[in-house]
């Protein structure tokens, strides 16, 4: 699990700590300044440019950067700082020039600031970091943009320094230079964790330096760890009925295959059974083990392979009236007047397409800001709302926002979703049991996202991993890969 928090909460947690003189700017650079070291001697051994080039803005952050020169400098490197401020951190400057650093500054560079960047081939990007204010304006808006595309032209490595400049709480800012590492403080930013902006911070590498942080985080990141750890298992006096049982409405004469799809994951995502509630010419191509009669259901899936309709509607106000977690999918998101407030806790499965046609927008916007609109579904209709995508965020009315590391691009493929839908639903039965049996359960959001994190996991135990797969393997590889993590592999 990685939890990002805002500025202002890292800011007030690092306050009694610098109160106390606890000189974090110094460890913060130590950090850095080493791993440079070690990314150095490895281009330098490949042949590569591997002088370094260290980008200083006004703050603390460039603080950060000017104590990185001086500690290379002092380990025998030969760093250049660009000073892009005349209000630099006057001791790291010190600290800088004392060690023999050599600092040009941005007005000396004029129109030569990209050519003259150009020639390094690493970067320490110490522009800003939490102290930005808004989206990048000015001058350092203007630089950050140069070198942006400069870095675009030839191959170099970069190192941001506690986030990409312009990059902190808006996961929407994209003007930034692209890291290929972010080595970030205390704790990561919302930005470096959520799409889009987190597709420029590279590996992000947390240098926790001892600051205790107890607020609440913005975001929250779960992965196979806590699929080991919070995942139900099958305890010695549990039978079938204590497991969760999933019911599932899902599949149409035209898309059949979504109907088999998702209840082979939700097979396989370990519930005490599955009841399939569809189709009956649907019903008559799943595997034997699926009940097809009706009775209690601990959690629904409605609508993947439909295209909506008055039957998806019922099916739907079906499953609410249970008072059950339901899995709203693909046509069922179309039933506008069954969603909203009302008995059953909704997870809605859009993917950012869906998700612009809920909300009555482009894709496009829906692209360049996924979190705000998956906050704004999950608001306006009262919901849990898994935002599917390249990363998929999820997001309940309030609370941290839920996300997974990135899954392979080779899920894009036709019925992943389907096999996503079952998985959920499996989870959230799964949990539902727990929670009957007045266990403690994660919250809803975090449910889902355990099941986003096992649906990515799932394509490594694919049979043609780790190259394309197909649906249907993925569905099946959902048992064995939530087997490996209860096993603890
Ligand atoms: N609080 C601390 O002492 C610690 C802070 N650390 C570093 O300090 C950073 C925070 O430092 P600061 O609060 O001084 O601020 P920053 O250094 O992040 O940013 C301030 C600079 O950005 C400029 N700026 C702000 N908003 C802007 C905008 N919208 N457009 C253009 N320019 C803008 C300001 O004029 C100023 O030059 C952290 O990100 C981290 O790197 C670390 O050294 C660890 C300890
Ligand atoms: N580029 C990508 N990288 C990683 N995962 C992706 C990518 N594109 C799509 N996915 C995932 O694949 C699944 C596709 O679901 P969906 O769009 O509903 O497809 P379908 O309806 O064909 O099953 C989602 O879980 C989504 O997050
Ligand atoms: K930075």
């Amino acid at each position: 699990m990685r939890a990002a928090f805002r500025a202002d909460d890292i800011r007030a947690a690092e306050a009694p700590l610098l109160a106390a003189d606890v000189p974090l700017m110094r460890q913060a650079a130590r950090a850095v300044a080493t791993r440079t070291i070690s990314i150095a001697r490895d281009r330098r051994a490949a042949g590569l440019n591997a002088d370094i080039l260290v980008l200083v803005g006004g703050g603390n952050n460039g603080g950060d950067g000017l104590w990185a020169a001086h500690d290379l400098a002092q380990r025998g490197l030969a760093p250049v700082v660009l000073l892009a401020t005349d209000h630099p951190h006057a001791e790291g400057l010190a600290a800088a020039r004392g060690a023999g650093v050599q600092v040009v500054t941005r007005a000396e560079l004029g129109e030569d600031v990209a050519p003259f960047a150009s020639w390094f081939g690493i970067w320490l990007d110490a522009l800003a970091g939490i102290g930005l204010s808004g989206p990048l304006r000015g001058e350092l808006g203007e630089l950050v943009a140069a070198l942006a595309e400069v870095r675009q032209e030839a191959p170099r490595h970069v190192i941001a320094v506690d986030t990409p400049s312009g990059l902190a709480d808006d996961p929407a800012a994209t003007r930034a230079i692209r890291a290929d590492e972010t080595h970030t403080f205390g704790a990561p930013k919302p930005a470096l964790l959520l799409p889009p902006a987190c597709r420029a911070a590279g590996v992000v590498l947390v240098h926790d330096l001892g600051i205790p942080l107890d607020a609440e985080p913005a975001v929250v990141e779960l992965d196979t760890g806590d699929i080991s750890e919070l995942w139900p298992r099958a305890g010695h006096l549990d039978h079938k009925y204590t497991r969760g049982v999933v019911g599932i409405d899902a599949g149409s004469a035209t898309y059949p295959g979504a109907g088999i799809l998702a209840t082979r994951a939700a097979l396989a995502a370990g519930p005490g059974m599955v009841r399939f509630l569809g189709d009956r010419a649907i019903a008559d191509r799943l595997p034997p083990e699926v009940v097809t009669a009706p009775g209690r259901i601990q959690a629904g899936l409605v609508g993947s392979g439909t295209e909506g309709g008055p039957d998806v509607a019922a099916a739907l106000r079906d499953f609410r009236e249970r008072d059950i977690p339901v899995v709203v999918d693909a046509g069922a998101l179309a039933s506008r007047d069954e969603l909203g407030a009302g008995p059953g806790q909704l997870v809605l499965t859009p993917h950012l397409g869906e998700l612009a046609t809920l909300l009555d927008d482009e894709r496009a916007a829906v692209e360049a800001d996924p979190v705000r609109y998956a906050r704004a579904a999950a608001t306006e209709f009262a919901a849990v709302v898994v935002a599917k995508g390249p990363e998929t965020v999820i997001a309940a009315p309030t609370g941290p926002v839920y996300t997974t590391p990135p899954g392979s691009p080779w899920l894009a493929t036709a019925g992943s979703g389907d096999v996503l839908a079952g998985a959920l639903a499996a989870a959230l039965a799964q949990f539902a049991a727990r929670q009957e049996a007045s266990e403690a359960t994660p919250p809803l959001a975090a449910q889902a996202a355990l099941a986003v994190a096992l649906h990515a996991h799932a394509v490594d135990y694919c049979p043609s991993a780790p190259g394309p797969i197909r649906a249907s393997d993925l569905a099946d590889a959902l048992g064995p890969a939530l087997g490996a993590l209860l096993a603890g592999q």
